[in-house]
């Protein structure tokens, strides 16, 4: 069997980064972008006042307490005067550019105002309250890098720095299809029948991560309908496909045939990890990727987490994650030659420390430890007095 490092490698020297693609600013958001971005323009483009007041020329020197000059001049924001030679004084909002040799801001609620003077009654720092140009970025800075996602912040800045369209990694193509006779949509149940879960759990993950979602079916473990699915899939021309159950040794377990029969080829099926065993991983030459996870829902949640999101991360062109290394409040307990992920949550200890409690009462098929747990952890080690801790969902990783 192999083991997780070996499979996750063999996995992603499968992927190469999905190409770029440019669009407007607004239609660009969540997407990671596909090259280093380098400002265009300095920020702010032109010195100018950080406050309602008066602009002086101090000429490096403080202005001393009791000074008075003529104010002969207004500069309001978007006014485009940049020289006023004869003035001392100038009023001036915040925003507004500093007309030429003006250096120093003195605020509006330290000055005294009468008639077409202005006088400081206390002493004044020179240079004070003037945003120079190219203080928060010069142009030809790195603004933001290959990888980035587009998040609100970089949307400010990009906006800020007018640029209208960016170059962004195209979003991956997904397919979703669950297996199993069993499984029923939302409502009153059949005898013997379970709801969807891990379907709707998926496509809430591609949704969230920003995916293009091609399909999302439910086949039965009789027929033709899954080889249907995938063939579907592939003419939609699927970068991944991500299917749940019928992986492991039962007698439905009809999966592995299925993709072997329809060409796909194997990179591995089994893995040493806890849960999420059964886990394959085939590929379609020249065609999708296929990440065929257990049924059980916490496989499946594991088997998002720690395959699929690396994959994911792999067609953004983002470098592969890196946890963060916690203490455990008590032994994380695996098996001895297996990879164990848990659940759990991260507390801060009396000390101040970080330390991980692992989730009471974890099951392959328990749902409500991973709906109140705000950390996945993984440790190799069968008594594991420190574990890596993951954001629940790959969305929040670094
Ligand atoms: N003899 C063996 N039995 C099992 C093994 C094994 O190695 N030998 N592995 C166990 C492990 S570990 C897992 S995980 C499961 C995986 O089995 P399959 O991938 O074949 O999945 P199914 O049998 O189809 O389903 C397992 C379980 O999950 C429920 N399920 C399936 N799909 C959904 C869905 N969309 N939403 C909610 N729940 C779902 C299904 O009803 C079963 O209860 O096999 C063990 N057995
Ligand atoms: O993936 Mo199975 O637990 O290991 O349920």
């Amino acid at each position: 069997m192999i083991a997780y490092p070996d499979a996750l490698a063999l996995l992603l020297d499968a992927i190469r980064p999905l190409e770029s693609e440019s669009l407007p600013l607004a239609d660009a958001a969540r997407r990671f972008l596909a090259a280093d971005l380098h400002s265009p323009m300095a920020l702010p483009s032109f010195d100018n006042a950080a406050m309602d007041g008066y602009a002086v020329r101090a000429h490096g020197k403080p202005l001393p307490a009791g000074v008075s000059f003529a104010v002969a001049a207004m500069q309001a924001a978007g006014d485009t005067a940049d020289a006023f030679p004869q003035a001392d004084a100038c009023e001036i909002a915040t925003g507004a550019r500093m007309p030429e040799g003006f250096d120093t801001v003195v605020p509006v609620e330290r000055s005294e105002r009468r008639d077409g003077q202005v006088r400081f009654p206390a002493e004044e720092r020179a240079g004070q309250n003037v945003r120079r140009a190219g203080s928060d970025i010069a142009r030809g800075e790195l603004a933001l890098a290959r990888g980035r996602r587009i998040d609100t912040a970089a949307t400010m800045l990009l906006a800020a720095l007018g640029v209208a369209h960016v170059d962004v990694v195209r979003r991956p193509r997904v397919a979703v299809i669950a297996t199993g006779s069993e499984l029923n949509a939302t409502g009153p149940l059949p005898p013997g029948g379970i709801h969807d879960s891990n379907g709707p759990f998926l496509e809430a993950c591609f949704a969230h991560w920003g995916t293009d979602m091609l399909t999302r079916t439910r086949v039965p473990d009789v027929g033709d309908a899954f080889a249907h699915a995938v063939g579907e899939a592939i003419a939609a021309r699927a970068d991944l496909i991500v299917t749940t159950g019928a992986v492991s040794a039962g007698r439905f377990d009809f999966v592995p045939a299925a993709l072997a029969s329809l060409g796909a080829r194997e990179l591995f099926h089994k893995v040493a990890i806890r849960p999420g065993k059964p886990l394959l991983a085939t590929r379609f030459d020249g065609g999708p990727i296929v990440l065929a996870l257990p049924g059980n829902p916490m496989a499946v949640a594991v088997g998002y987490r720690f395959f699929v999101a690396p994959v994911l991360r792999a067609m953004a062109g983002l470098f592969p994650e890196r946890p963060t290394r916690v203490r455990m409040a008590a032994p994380l307990i695996g098996r001895d030659g297996l990879h164990h992920f848990a659940l759990g949550r991260l507390e801060h200890g009396a000390d101040g420390r970080q330390t991980a409690h692992a989730a009471d009462a974890q099951a392959s098929f328990r749902i409500l430890p991973f709906a109140t747990s705000n950390t996945w952890l993984s440790a190799s080690d069968a008594h594991a007095e420190h574990a890596d801790a993951w954001p629940l969902d790959p969305v929040d990783a670094a």
